[in-house]
């Protein structure tokens, strides 16, 4: 944890939102006035998109799968010594992932690409990361320990692959049968390093349709937000205004003593009244240990 040089982490696998929910971050930054530094975990891939085809072909020849969920297909070192390097100089190094032509052309790159490594902005307030890895432990490396606030992002699960399956055929241009097979291919590493963050994070935002998707690969439509409610889930804060919060957001209700539900329309709502003070406590411990008052390490 630094109070120095804060970072805030939105994790959550493929499709399921975390790219959405940086739109409800950047408004939290933008009324307190604050300047993060962005990066995501695509970015922390080993490999191009025709790269990536390559090693699949090459796993599958030796009886194993590589997923963009693991280890072999990205670089948990990597990611780990850029929130080190965050934490300890508030600085640091980032690079994007392109995905679809219309973010490629700007750069003058195709899709599947990586833009070059360029220096982070200096003197910013904070570095935010979303992505597929933020709260990732392994034997060898651990990311999470330098996130001072770790946000999950868990559809269930019908729900997010309905939201990748129809992102991935629509914006990235891959057919609906690819799409599956990688959904197919990742479940080792999904369970390995995708799910075991969200027993790490400080707050997991579920969000649950009262649709049916029991057949998530036959779905023509993403539920819509009235669609669903989101479950929200605090672990070990002990200072949460359940009842603030019940109070402001209409049509809420809690369903266990940490579990707060709100309809799926104030999903964007509820983030920001939940994690805008947890953001200005963060500023305060930074600002108290610039003037002194805070000793290091703290
Ligand atoms: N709360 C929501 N309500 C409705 N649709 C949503 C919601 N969140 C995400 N989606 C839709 O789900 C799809 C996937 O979302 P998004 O691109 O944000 O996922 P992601 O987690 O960033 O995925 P990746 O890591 O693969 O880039 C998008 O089409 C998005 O519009
Ligand atoms: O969302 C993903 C991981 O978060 C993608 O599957 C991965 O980044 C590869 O992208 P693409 O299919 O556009 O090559």
């Amino acid at each position: 944890m630094s109070a120095k040089h804060p970072i805030i982490a939105v994790t959550g696998s493929s499709g399921a939102g975390t790219s959405t929910t940086t739109k409800a971050l950047r408004h939290i930054f933008r009324n307190l006035d604050l300047s993060a530094a962005s990066i995501e975990g695509d970015s922390y891939h080993r490999f191009t998109r025709p790269e990536m085809e390559v090693e699949i072909r090459k796993a599958q020849e030796q009886g194993k799968h590589i997923s963009y969920f693991g280890k072999e297909a990205n670089d948990f070192a990597l990611l780990e010594e850029t929130f080190k390097s965050y934490h300890e100089t508030g600085q640091g190094k980032f690079r994007r992932y392109l995905h679809t032509f219309d973010q490629a052309v700007p750069y003058n790159q195709m899709p599947g690409t990586f833009t070059p490594w360029q220096d982070l902005p200096d003197d910013t307030d904070l570095l935010y990361y979303e992505g597929l890895h933020g709260g990732v432990v392994t034997d060898e490396n651990d990311v999470a320990k330098y996130v001072d606030l770790l946000i999950g992002l868990v559809p269930i699960v019908n729900l997010e692959w309905i939201q990748k399956i129809i992102r991935d055929t629509s914006d990235r241009g891959h057919s609906r049968e690819a799409v599956m097979s990688s959904i197919i291919r990742s479940m080792d590493d999904y369970f390995n390093y995708i799910t075991p963050q969200f027993s790490r994070t400080h707050i997991n935002f579920q969000r649950v349709p009262t649709v049916d998707t029991s057949n998530p690969i036959s779905a023509k439509d993403i539920p819509t937000a009235d669609e669903s409610f989101v479950v929200i889930r605090f672990r070990g804060m002990k200072d949460v205004n359940f009842p603030f919060l019940l109070r402001m957001i209409d049509g809420s209700f809690m369903s266990r003593i940490n579990t707060l539900v709100v309809p799926g329309g104030k999903m964007g709502f509820a983030m920001e009244l939940i994690v805008t003070p947890l953001i200005e406590k963060l500023m305060e411990k930074k600002q108290l240990h610039l003037t002194g008052s805070l000793p290091l390490g703290l």
